[in-house]
């Protein structure tokens, strides 16, 4: 795989960082996520369920034994992935400075909300707050509606997990050539707002000229919009281009020399109307029939269980089956010589690879064994806990 041979060390966080190491792990990196110990049996239901393809080590940081450890690891790791709020690292003796002297090669990844610098640095925050900070929120949202944040997508997890997986993919293959580590401030407001360089850029074409939810790509347009089928689901349509609208009236049985033209905005409220009454008289299963294989840009709004069942998606196989029957997305995009091959192993139990994580680090078993006296690891008894 394409990242093989990468050891990635992914400090446990909440959402973003987690995705951040699966996406590396899914690529053929070893990920080895450090956990907080939490001295029970509950530490076995992890919440993290972005896990796949790792291993856990639980390590307590907060004492020097445990911050030594980590230290050590550092030195013989490709990067770490650090998802605290700035400041949090430094007070562990584990900031930047500290870990690039003893391992310069390290790449040192610090996937926050508000970045390292600047008046929120220190602030507590989660998706919503990064992308209303971002200008991208005031974008977001039905005519008359206030903004709408959907779920945490887009700034967890586009501008964060995804963004930073592409920062340290860069910062690898510059290493490459200079044979050098660095930090990377991977900010989920920045990597919001970078990920929004369209909205940005496009604001001098017109796109955007009128209020929220009244715009062609923001749910004001006829032909870009959501609409209600007769057994209560939906059908997506993005009919932009004037060939593939032609399809659209076609297939809803309008006629186009009877309706206003297609950009007329004034008419698109009323055009949504008619549309939406069309789209009421049938299934969605009746509109598949209508528009699958026509250039339409018809689409239906499946569910989870729907998207899995698919055919399209079930030729791609775009979505796998793990050991235990949960299905989930396959890793994107598809390479062609090197693709990603996740793992189909359950996700970790918290601390469940302490021991063997150290002795391949070098560590022996004196020395676990001390650090285990200490309080400073966790090492997962599975039987006794199962
Ligand atoms: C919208 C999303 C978040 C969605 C997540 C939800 C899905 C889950 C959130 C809560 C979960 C529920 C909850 O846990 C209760 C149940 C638990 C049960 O097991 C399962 C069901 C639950 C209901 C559970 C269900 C779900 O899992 C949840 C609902 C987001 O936006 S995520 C993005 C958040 N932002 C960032 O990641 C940006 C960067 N990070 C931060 O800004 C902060 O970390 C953050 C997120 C604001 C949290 O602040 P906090 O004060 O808690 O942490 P930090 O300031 O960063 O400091 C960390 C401290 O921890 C110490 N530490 C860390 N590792 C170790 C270690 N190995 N050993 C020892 N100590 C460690 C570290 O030293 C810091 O200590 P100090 O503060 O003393 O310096």
């Amino acid at each position: 795989m394409a990242l093989s041979g990468v050891r990635v060390l992914e400090l446990a966080g909440l959402a973003p960082a987690p995705l951040c190491g699966m996406i590396l792990a899914d690529f053929g990196a070893q990920v080895l996520r450090v956990d907080r110990p939490s001295r029970s049996a509950a530490a076995l239901a992890h919440t993290d369920v972005q896990a796949r393809g790792k291993r856990s080590l639980a390590l307590d940081l907060k004492q020097p034994q445990g911050a030594a450890v980590l230290r050590r690891l550092c030195g013989q790791a490709d990067v770490l992935i650090e998802p605290f709020r700035h400041g949090v690292m430094e007070r562990l003796g584990l900031g930047p400075e500290v870990l690039l002297q003893e391992n310069p090669r390290l790449i040192y990844a610090r996937l926050t909300g508000f970045g390292q610098t600047g008046k929120y640095a220190k602030s507590a925050g989660h998706d919503i707050n990064y992308l209303a900070l971002s200008g991208v929120l005031s974008k977001l949202g039905r005519k008359n509606e206030n903004p709408y944040a959907p779920v945490n997508l887009l700034a967890d997890f586009g501008g964060g997990g995804v963004m930073c997986a592409l920062g340290i993919v860069i910062a690898l293959f510059e290493r490459a050539r200079s044979g050098r580590g660095q930090v990377i401030d991977a900010s989920m407001v920045e990597g919001v707002a970078y990920l929004s360089s369209f909205l940005w850029k496009s604001q001098n074409l017109g796109l955007w000229s009128q209020p929220r939810g009244e715009n062609l790509l923001d749910s004001g347009a006829p032909f870009y919009e959501i609409y209600r089928t007769s057994d209560g689901k939906f059908m997506a349509v993005g009919a932009i281009e004037p060939k593939f609208y032609n399809q659209l009236i076609k297939g809803l049985g309008l006629n186009l020399d009877e309706l206003p033209s297609q950009m007329s905005f004034s008419h698109w409220p009323e055009m949504k109307k008619k549309f939406a009454s069309v789209f009421a008289q049938r299934t969605q299963a009746e509109w598949c029939s209508i528009f699958d294989d026509t250039d339409a840009c018809v689409t239906p709004v499946l569910s989870f269980e729907d998207a899995a069942l698919h055919q399209h998606n079930k030729e791609r196989n775009s979505f796998i089956k793990n050991d235990e029957e949960e299905i989930s997305p396959r890793p994107a995009p598809v390479l062609s010589r090197t693709p990603a091959v996740p793992s189909c192993k359950r996700d970790p139990f918290i601390g469940e690879h302490t021991e063997e994580i150290l002795l391949e680090f070098g560590f022996t078993k004196q020395e676990i064994d001390k650090l285990n006296s200490d309080k400073a690891i966790e090492l997962k008894d599975l039987k006794a806990n199962l």
